[in-house]
């Protein structure tokens, strides 16, 4: 293994990257040799898509060679001690990559505290560098400027700590040309003294001339590395469009002897002549540059200080000007202090001000978070487990004399029923055994159920064709002489009186639900009717009931309803995918966003962004999970006879397994598209299997088993023991669900840290 060269602010050797598979490589970076020496601007011209951003990012440690090394700053990127990533370099990458959601001096504050400085030095230099940089008033949020505009922004982010090693991809793009001199004007300038270095892309091949050297790339190697003024000579061109251009041509041809090759002598020596002549002007234009802008620095500086000295008044010489104009930045010394000063502590106020930021500015995300479980709680309790009600069924009812009611006599057509109850008034209290079928009506609960009178059957049962009724109860001529015969004879009753006594019913039982409470309905009629009656007779009512007896429940109540039975499964399903989308779309747009990888560059390691969304999450994971149970206890009267505090820490475990999970999807997809199908795709198996709609005895067996190693079933179960029978943690039906939540986080985690080695390998 080679050792770093001296000298040289940044050294690449043999550097040989391709993407794709090592089977059909996409070679990008081609045994690349490049060089950058300390204290120069170094300009990397090539053609988009030749490769230059690549290299920038294996420089900066965010990619890695297959082979070849890579010396930054004397380390290499992500040693031990080398200070990159850190607060040694500055970088700029291609992308915006900033938040959106920030303001310029959010934005500021957000770099400078990662780089540990004092409020009083970001704002000093934010102050400097608005000016320079001519950046919009300081409260804009980044995502309403311009393009242009936000790359300045972006390029002051990366100037702000005054690092020693700038990486700027195309820092001048959509910058007007007058800003753009003026920043080329900056960068000289700082490089003069010999301390920083600076790399920087640019489409505008001409602009590099002002660079100390240039590298010229393409397909995947430098075709040339020197000072822009040694290659116009050496190529005899008159522009460094003209090198390239020859140069490609030449690497096209596979020429070994490029200078040989040249078209013309005569040409090239007159070109030669015209590109010294040419250089001696920008030299003495560059000369100016650095003057002027060194002045602009100082009186910058003084009118900061207070000094009230008069830009025109300045009359000190280049070189006082220049040492004055320094102390604009931050002196090596200080430098070093700034380094270390870059603590965790500052780092973390950074990233959880950051996501924090991200949620409290943006109204949409904030309602999503706060009023989407608000919304889910509300539309499950009032949507789900209630019985129907007023649900139309026929009766026909021969014990009674009928006569139609509303068409008259002459009615020929049309639905043979009246809106009023023929019973009604007719049925006979006591122990009296006339027109029973009208007592038996009016125990019907008419919450429950309308009664629709028909004459016949068969218009009763064309009724329930139509879907106008659910169902038909048929009371025969002598229903009550059949019921009293039974009843006063008991196993000798006539096979005659046991038909005559029996209600005929015809239910439609298409709908599960809507039939299976209506034949309950008509059971828990009958009952009562029969009690009451056996009662007035002054005949023991147990009689007349089925002899089994259901004593007061040992756990839950008499009728328990649907809704409390999935309550549990739907809190914990609601705070896990809210969970999960929240934490995978966050993390996927931070990283095409460009943001975690220029946090990472910052010094910033993965585990202190992960850390630092992981508090954030917990935080809003505590207020849904709150938001949730509060509204379902005390707006919709759920009960629990278990510890509130278990049920809120199963929630906020639950949200935990959740995020979790939307890490693993942030690492397994590369945009949200991809993310909210896995998610989504993901939501329903797990409302399926997990029994929150339907008991787990119900499924295979082997289905079962499956299902019990899903994470929201156990934790479902356990949820549902501590409410409905009120067990401790000491249960295992209660601490089965937060052991297997557990279990869950950690094989998530796990998963996460092999997909990431997997990603970075
Ligand atoms: N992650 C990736 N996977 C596959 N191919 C990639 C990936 N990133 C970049 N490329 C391809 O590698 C090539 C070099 O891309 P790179 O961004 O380094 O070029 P560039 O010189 O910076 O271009 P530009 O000047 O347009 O920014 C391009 O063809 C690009 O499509």
């Amino acid at each position: 293994m080679q050792s770093a060269p001296s000298g040289a602010a940044v050294s690449v050797r043999e550097a040989y990257k391709y993407y794709g598979s090592s089977k059909s490589p996409k070679v990008i970076l081609d045994r690349l040799n490049m060089t950058v020496p300390r204290g120069a601007i170094y300009g990397l011209l090539g053609a988009s898509g030749c490769g230059k951003t690549t290299l920038l990012t294996c420089i900066v440690g965010r990619r890695k060679l297959k082979s070849g090394d890579v010396w930054i700053l004397g380390g290499r990127p992500g040693s031990v001690g080398s200070g990159v990533p850190g607060p040694r370099i500055g970088y700029m990458p291609q992308d915006i990559a900033l938040f959106g959601d920030f303001s310029i001096r959010d934005t500021m504050f957000y770099f400078g505290k990662i780089f540990g400085m004092s409020n009083a030095e970001v704002e000093e230099r934010a102050v400097f560098l608005h000016r320079m940089l001519e950046l919009p008033p300081d409260d804009r949020l980044v995502i309403n400027l311009s393009g242009g505009q936000q790359r300045r922004v972006s390029f002051a982010a990366a100037l702000l700590h005054d690092p020693e090693l700038l990486i700027l991809d195309e820092p001048t793009v959509g910058v007007d040309p007058v800003l753009r001199q003026r920043i080329w004007d900056h960068l000289m300038y700082i490089t003069q003294t010999g301390n920083k270095t600076v790399i920087i892309t640019t489409h505008y091949i001409e602009e590099a001339r002002q660079a100390g050297t240039i590298g010229l790339m393409r397909n995947g190697t430098l075709l040339a590395e020197d000072a822009p003024s040694e290659l116009l000579v050496l190529y005899g061109c008159r522009t460094l469009e003209d090198v390239f251009l020859l140069l490609s041509r030449k690497q096209g041809r596979n020429n070994q002897d490029v200078v040989a090759d040249a078209e013309d002598p005569d040409e090239t020596a007159n070109n030669q002549r015209n590109a010294i002549q040419q250089l001696q002007i920008q030299h003495h234009r560059q000369q100016d540059n650095i003057r002027r802008a060194s002045l602009e620095v100082v009186s910058h500086h003084q009118d900061e200080q207070g000094m009230n000295l008069q830009r025109n008044t300045t009359t000190a010489s280049t070189a006082t000007l220049t040492n004055n104009a320094d102390d604009m930045h931050i002196p090596s010394g200080q430098r070093r202090q700034l380094k270390n000063r870059a603590s965790i502590a500052g780092k973390m106020e950074s990233l959880l001000k950051k996501n924090i930021l991200r949620y409290w500015r943006n109204l949409g995300v904030m309602l999503f978070i706060l009023g989407f479980p608000l919304l889910q709680i509300g539309a499950f309790f009032l949507a789900i487990g209630h019985d129907p009600r007023h649900l139309p069924i026929a009766i026909v009812n021969d014990e009674v004399p009928w006569y139609r009611a509303g068409p008259g006599p002459s009615y020929t057509g049309g639905p043979l029923f009246v809106e009023s109850d023929r019973c009604m008034g007719m049925s006979v209290p006591g122990c009296n055994m006339t027109r029973l079928s009208c007592r038996f009506l009016d125990t019907l609960d008419p919450q429950f159920v309308t009664k629709r009178f028909y004459s016949d059957v068969k218009s009763a049962q064309d009724a329930v064709k139509k879907g106008d009724v659910w169902g038909t109860l048929h009371f025969g001529a002598n229903f009550s002489v059949g019921l009293e015969e039974r009843n006063e004879k008991g196993k000798d009753t006539s096979d005659l009186a046991l038909e005559m006594g029996e209600l005929s019913v015809w239910l439609d039982m298409s709908d599960r639900q809507i039939s299976l409470l209506l034949k309950k309905q008509i059971l828990d009629a009958y009952k009562t009717f029969f009690r009451e009656l056996l009662f007035d007779c002054e005949l023991n009512h147990k009689y007349g009931e089925i002899p089994i007896q259901f004593k007061p429940p040992v756990y839950g109540v008499e009728y328990p309803s649907y809704t409390m039975f999935m309550a549990p499964g739907v809190i914990l399903t609601i705070v896990f995918f809210l969970s999960t989308g929240i934490t995978c779309t966050t993390m996927i747009s931070e990283v095409h966003e460009g943001i975690w990888d220029r946090a990472l560059v910052t010094g910033i390691t993965a585990g202190e962004i992960l850390l630092s969304h992981v508090l954030t999450q917990l935080l809003v994971l505590f207020v849904q999970s709150i938001e949730c149970l509060l509204l379902s206890f005390f707006l919709f009267g759920m009960e629990s006879n278990g510890s509130i505090l278990l049920l809120t820490s199963l929630t906020v475990l639950q949200g935990f397994c959740g995020m979790c999970f939307g890490f693993l999807i942030s690492i397994v997809c590369e945009n949200i598209s991809a993310a909210n199908y896995l998610s989504i795709g993901s939501f329903y198996p797990m409302i399926l299997l997990c029994g929150i709609v339907w008991p787990l005895e119900g499924m295979p067996t082997g289905l079962r088993l499956f299902s019990l190693q899903l994470p929201l079933t156990r934790s479902t179960d356990s949820m549902r023991n501590i409410m409905t029978k009120g067990w401790g943690i000491q249960e295992p039906g209660v601490y089965e669900g937060f052991v297997a939540t557990i279990i869950w986080i950690v094989a998530l985690l796990a998963l996460c840290v092999l997909g990431l080695r997997i990603k970075k390998g």
